[in-house]
């Protein structure tokens, strides 16, 4: 038996020994790179000095969310959990008690109340519109964090004053763009998530006591009274943890908005125009998350022993996914380099196919339950792009600097001679 064991973990491809900074220098290339050199669509690493087996496609990540084979419990590496996603919330928990928490997310972000969400970020971006026109010019991503914050903290019922929100923001916004960061940045981002949980400890405690009352539906309402199936209340961190999943992510939205104009200024032979209806704009959103990298892996850790592909992994090993790998994998997207919208005409995808925000099924599975957002979000951004605003973008760095988690242009998208458009000051 344990003669089979060696002989089937031979025929996994060694990467090298450690590739913990190589994965850090090319988040979104390392997995490609090395597959690319031992042929197929797993080998195995150490990352941070533990074994990992590194996958991607479409197969693999239907085998990577099979639950009974894999585990979240601590699978992410420290730092991550640090500073993205906290400790204690749904992204580490298994079982009973990862459905019951997750159904709380999944209760949240109803149609009726995402929709309400898109119509506060779409009303904060008109009422800045005003001061950008006055602006020489504007670094797009970072104008759309105040949008973002405000929007989100006004829809989640948690209380931002006016002295705050400078620093809130900032700190929303150093938990996704920091995380990854070496050194002196990184460390910002762990500060960034310990005050930041300290703050919505208090409002969590608050509304427990009575001395704020969010509406019933918020997210503020709905977390501080969630009960675990032990039927206890959440402490007031994991609390504040989870509602910072709710935040933090949605202000995150502004790399794919970024992107997004990224996106119409490269590529206008396939971008949508003011004319466009509803379902080309969402065809476009769906491409820029298929073809842009974001998030680039996930991790988890197998419960048991298993055989997959005729190889056979001993429990606890970890494994990641590679989303970016797979969502431009050619075996499973024709001609993955070229953004084509029309790719999206076609709609029966596997829920393992395109999968920038995770696979499989989002009440079931650690699939993210925030796409419902993003796309809403991101479609309003597409429209007022195209019929809200005029702009220009001057000679600027438009690389996408792959080196960076999240990836991002490099001048982040300078916009220039913003003007409220014609059209839309002649329709109101
Ligand atoms: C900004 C764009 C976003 C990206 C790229 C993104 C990406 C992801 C990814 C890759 C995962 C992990 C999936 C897995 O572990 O299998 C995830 C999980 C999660 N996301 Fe998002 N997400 C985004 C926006 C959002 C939004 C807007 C929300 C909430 C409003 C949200 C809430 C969550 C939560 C709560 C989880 C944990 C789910 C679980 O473990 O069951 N995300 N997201």
């Amino acid at each position: 038996m344990k003669r089979s064991i060696k002989q089937s973990e031979e025929l996994i491809p060694r990467g090298p020994f450690d590739s913990t900074l190589h994965f850090l220098r090319r988040p979104y290339d390392f997995v490609n790179t090395v597959c690319s050199r031992t042929g197929g669509n797993m080998f195995e690493t150490r990352l941070l000095l533990r074994r990992t087996v590194c996958l991607r496609g479409e197969a693999a990540a239907e085998m990577f969310y099979d639950k009974a084979r894999m585990s979240r419990d601590g699978a992410m590496p420290e730092p991550v959990r640090a500073t993205l996603t906290g400790k204690g919330g749904v992204q580490g928990l298994d079982g009973e008690r990862h459905l019951r928490r997750k159904e709380m997310f999944v209760s949240l972000l109803t149609q009726e109340r995402v929709e309400a969400l898109g119509e506060k970020f779409e009303k904060m971006w008109l009422a800045q519109l005003p001061a950008w026109t006055r602006e020489s010019q504007v670094i797009f991503y970072e104008a759309l964090h105040p949008i973002l914050a405000e929007a989100v903290c006004d829809w989640a019922g948690v209380p931002l004053p006016a002295e705050e929100r400078i620093k809130r923001t900032r700190d929303l916004v150093l938990l996704f763009d920091r995380a990854a960061a070496l050194g002196l940045g990184h460390f910002r981002a762990r500060r960034a998530r310990s005050r930041s949980e300290a703050w919505l400890a208090r409002v969590i405690k608050d509304a427990r006591d009575r001395r704020l009352v969010p509406p019933a539906e918020s997210a503020l309402a709905v977390i501080a009274a969630h009960r675990d199936e032990d039927g206890a209340l959440l402490s007031p961190r994991i609390a504040a943890v989870e509602l910072l999943n709710v935040l933090r992510p949605t202000v995150a939205t502004s790399v794919y908005i970024t992107l997004l104009a990224h996106a119409l200024h490269s590529f206008p032979d396939v971008a949508p125009t003011p004319a466009s209806d509803r379902s080309e704009l969402g065809r476009f959103v769906q491409e820029v998350r298929r073809f842009y990298p974001f998030f680039p892996a996930v991790a988890a850790r197998s419960r048991k022993d298993f055989r997959w592909r005729n190889v056979r992994f001993p429990a606890g090993r970890r494994f990641l996914l590679d989303l970016h790998a797979t969502n431009t994998d050619p075996h499973l997207w024709n001609e993955p380099e070229i953004v084509n919208p029309d790719r999206f005409r076609k709609e029966d995808f596997s829920a393992f196919a395109l999968i920038p925000q995770g696979g499989g099924d989002v009440s079931k599975n650690h699939r993210c339950p925030g796409e419902t957002v993003v796309l809403e979000v991101m479609e309003r951004s597409l429209r007022m792009l195209l019929c809200e605003m005029e702009y220009r973008l001057p000679a600027q760095d438009l690389r996408i600097d792959r080196s960076r988690m999240p990836a991002l242009p490099g001048s982040k998208i300078i916009l220039e001679d913003i003007r409220r458009s014609e059209r839309s000051l002649k329709e109101t």
